[in-house]
C-alpha cells in the first residue's frame, strides 16, 4: 500500500517569549487533526520543538494533498486562535497568509512529505529543529548518507554500496525552485562544495541509486523569500527512512553529535552548534541555541508505533554538555566575526540601517 507521511510545522504562538506552545494550543492543534484519524488520516502525532508545533500524519493521498494541506491550516489557524485569546507572544507568526489556497507551501509552515510503497517492516524518524536555518542538516546527513568515515553501512551492506541521490535546493532562488541532482560517491566533492554552505544551499531529498526509493525528505521553506522581511527562522524537518536498503537508525547519532555550527539563535542572526535534544524541549534561555530532537517510529499500514525518543538516552546528556560549551566559547566573542551571521545573513535590519548612516560621516 503506498502510504504519504507529511510532516507540517509551524511557530503560532509562544509563552513568555519564543519558548514553547501553551499545553491549550498544543491540545487544540492535535484535537482539529485527531478528528480526521480514520477518515482523511490514517494516524496523526502532535509534538513541539522549542515554540514550533510539528505535525506528523499518515495518509494515502499523496504528497501535496490540498484536503491535508487544509486541515494542518486549520489547525494552526485554530492554534493561533487560542494563543490570541491567552495573549501568546507571536501568535499566529508563520501563518503569512490570510487564506488557504490549495497548499501550504507558500503560506508560511514547514513541509516535509514522502510517498512510498509500505516495506513490510518500515521504520522511520521525523527531525525537527528550532532557531537554525534550512540548511542546519546538511552536515549530519552528508555524513550520514555519503561519508563511510560515519557511515559504517556504505562499507558493511551491499544494499547500501552503490550510494545515494542527492537532490539540493538553491535557498537563494526567490521567483521559482532551483535543484541541482547529485550522485555520490561520484560527485562527492561537488555535493561538499554546496553543503558546506548552508545558508545558500540545503538538502530538499536523497534517494537510493540501488532501488530508486527516496531515503529522506527536508523542508527547505523561506520564510524571508515569502514575506520580504525578517519573520524568525526557518527551521527544518526532515522526514527519513532506515535500516535495510537505507542507514540504520543508530548511524544518525554520531554525525548529529558533532553539533555543527549553524546559523540562527538569537535574533536569527547568529552561529551557534546544533544541539540534539528531546523533544518537546523548550527553547533554551541561553541565546536560543539551536536545537534538533528526533522522534522514530514504526509503521504497520500507515498507523504509528509509539515514538522512541532519539536523543533521550544517556549519551546525549554527556553530548549536550559538551555542546554547551561550545555554544558558551562561541558566546563569549558576542557580535565578533563568525559568532555574528554576515551582513546578507543578517534577520534583523539595524545594523545595515547604522552603517548607511555610518557611511555619511566618512570623509
Ligand atoms: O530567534 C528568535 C525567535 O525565533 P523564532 O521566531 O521562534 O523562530 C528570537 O531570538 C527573537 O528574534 C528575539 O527574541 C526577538 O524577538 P522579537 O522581540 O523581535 O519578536
Amino acid at each position: 500500500m503506498k502510504i504519504t507521511l507529511s510532516v507540517l510545522k509551524a511557530d503560532i504562538g509562544s509563552v513568555g517569549g519564543h519558548t514553547l506552545p501553551s499545553r491549550r494550543v498544543l491540545a487544540k492543534v492535535e484535537e482539529v487533526v485527531r478528528e480526521e484519524v480514520g477518515r482523511l488520516l490514517l494516524d496523526a502525532h502532535v509534538f513541539h520543538i522549542g515554540d514550533d508545533i510539528v505535525l506528523l500524519l499518515s495518509h494515502t493521498h499523496g504528497i501535496r494533498n490540498a484536503s491535508v494541506h487544509e486541515l494542518a491550516w486549520k489547525a494552526f489557524r485554530e492554534g493561533t486562535q487560542v494563543a490570541k485569546e491567552e495573549g501568546l507572544y507571536g501568535a499566529g507568526q508563520d501563518l503569512l497568509k490570510d487564506a488557504f489556497s490549495g497548499n501550504l507551501h507558500g503560506l508560511g509552515p514547514q513541509v516535509a512529505e514522502m510517498e512510498f510503497e509500505e516495506r513490510p517492516a518500515e521504520p522511520f524518524m521525523v527531525l525537527a529543529a528550532d532557531k537554525t536555518e534550512p540548511g542546519a542538516f546538511n552536515l549530519p546527513l552528508y555524513l550520514v548518507f555519503a561519508d563511510p568515515m560515519y557511515s559504517s553501512g556504505l562499507l558493511l551492506s551491499s544494499e547500501l554500496r552503490p550510494g545515494f541521490r542527492f537532490r539540493i535546493m538553491d535557498l537563494a532562488q526567490t521567483e521559482r525552485d532551483s535543484y541541482i541532482v547529485l550522485d555520490a560517491p561520484e560527485r562527492l566533492y561537488d555535493i561538499a562544495a554546496l553543503l558546506r554552505d548552508s545558508h545558500r544551499f540545503g538538502i530538499e531529498s536523497i534517494w537510493s541509486r540501488r532501488y530508486g526509493e527516496i531515503a529522506a525528505v527536508v523542508s527547505t521553506t523561506r520564510l524571508r523569500n515569502i514575506a520580504g522581511r525578517y519573520v524568525g527562522k526557518d527551521d527544518p524537518v526532515a522526514i527519513i527512512r532506515t535500516q535495510k536498503i537505507f542507514p540504520a537508525t543508530e548511524e544518525f547519532g554520531p554525525p548529529f553529535a558533532l553539533a555543527p555550527f549553524v546559523a540562527g539563535d538569537t535574533r536569527g542572526s547568529h552561529h551557534l552548534p546544533l544541539m540534539p535534544v528531546k523533544a518537546n524541549t523548550p527553547a533554551s534561555t541561553f541565546f536560543c541555541v539551536p536545537m534538533v530532537c528526533g522522534l522514530a517510529f514504526s509503521l504497520k499500514e500507515g498507523r504509528f508505533s509509539e515514538p522512541v525518543d532519539l536523543f533521550a538516552d544517556p549519551v546525549w546528556d554527556a553530548v549536550r554538555a559538551k555542546v554547551v560549551e561550545k555554544a558558551q566559547e562561541m558566546r563569549r566573542q558576542g557580535f565578533y566575526g563568525p559568532a555574528m551571521l554576515p551582513m546578507e545573513e543578517l534577520e534583523y535590519t539595524g545594523i545595515a540601517e547604522r552603517l548607511k548612516e555610518l557611511e555619511r560621516e566618512f570623509s
